[in-house]
């Protein structure tokens, strides 16, 4: 399992190195909002480790959402991530297709990531189990699950240990692997073992537990310990 770190800064990213995979995002623009393509550029120039770029929370804006995930790619990100925030397996379908051509045309190699929310009930988007399904239709590498409302509450708050087991399974089956983030816990780790997804992301629990402050490398360090 791998573990995904999502700091918000150059600054920041420096406490992340240890995390297997550095993913840049802006968690002031939204809970998969983009960070600037020089900060990106930076972070994947100091990081001798994969480094991952959230796009945004897109509304269906496929346009946006490919231009937006070329940007990433060409700013070094190795994995071009995207969340999805709205309704519709067709739409998803469409968008992750965007995304997918406009990363790989150019950057084949790169790993493009479609997020949908465990808490997709309450916002009103997709399920992740069927924006896992159009992702693989249109090529995507990875499917992911996170929060799309950062007010505390966790993945499992909304989706139990045996939903996100399915889901992974499912993905298994799509031939895409699985990356569930959300306010995850260091008490979480144990059922995320077993669930075992190919990728999990945090950010608060790197923090100390309250997201908007600053990741501290023991805590990463922790996590990596847990996870091996
Ligand atoms: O991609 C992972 C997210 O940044 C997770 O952030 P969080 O653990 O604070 O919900």
């Amino acid at each position: 399992m791998r573990l995904l770190v999502s700091p918000s800064s150059i600054e920041e990213a420096r406490s992340a190195l240890a995390a297997d995979i550095i993913d840049v995002k802006k968690p002031s623009e939204g809970s998969l909002g983009a960070n600037f393509p020089w900060v990106i550029r930076a972070i994947k120039e100091m990081a001798e480790k994969p480094v991952s770029a959230a796009i945004g929370d897109f509304d269906y804006k496929p346009g946006g959402a490919a231009l937006a995930a070329y940007g990433a790619a060409c700013a070094g990100a190795d994995y071009v991530k995207v969340g999805l925030m709205f309704d519709g397996k067709e739409k998803a379908y469409e968008l992750s297709k965007a995304v997918v051509q406009a990363v790989k045309d150019e950057f084949p190699e790169k790993i493009v990531v479609i997020a949908a929310y465990s808490d997709y009930q309450r916002l009103g988007t997709i399920s992740p189990f069927v924006a896992a399904e159009a992702a693989a239709d249109a090529g995507a590498d990875v499917a992911m699950i996170d929060t799309g409302k950062k007010d505390g509450k966790s993945t499992f708050a909304f989706m139990d240990a045996d939903m996100l087991a399915a889901y992974t399974a499912q993905n298994r089956d799509l031939g895409v692997e699985t990356a569930l983030a959300g306010s995850l816990k260091f008490e979480d780790l144990t059922a995320l073992k077993t669930i075992d997804p190919e990728i999990i992301g945090v950010r608060g629990m790197v923090c100390g537990g309250d997201r908007t402050d600053a990741i501290r490398p023991e805590l990463v360090e922790k996590a990596l310990a847990m996870l091996r």
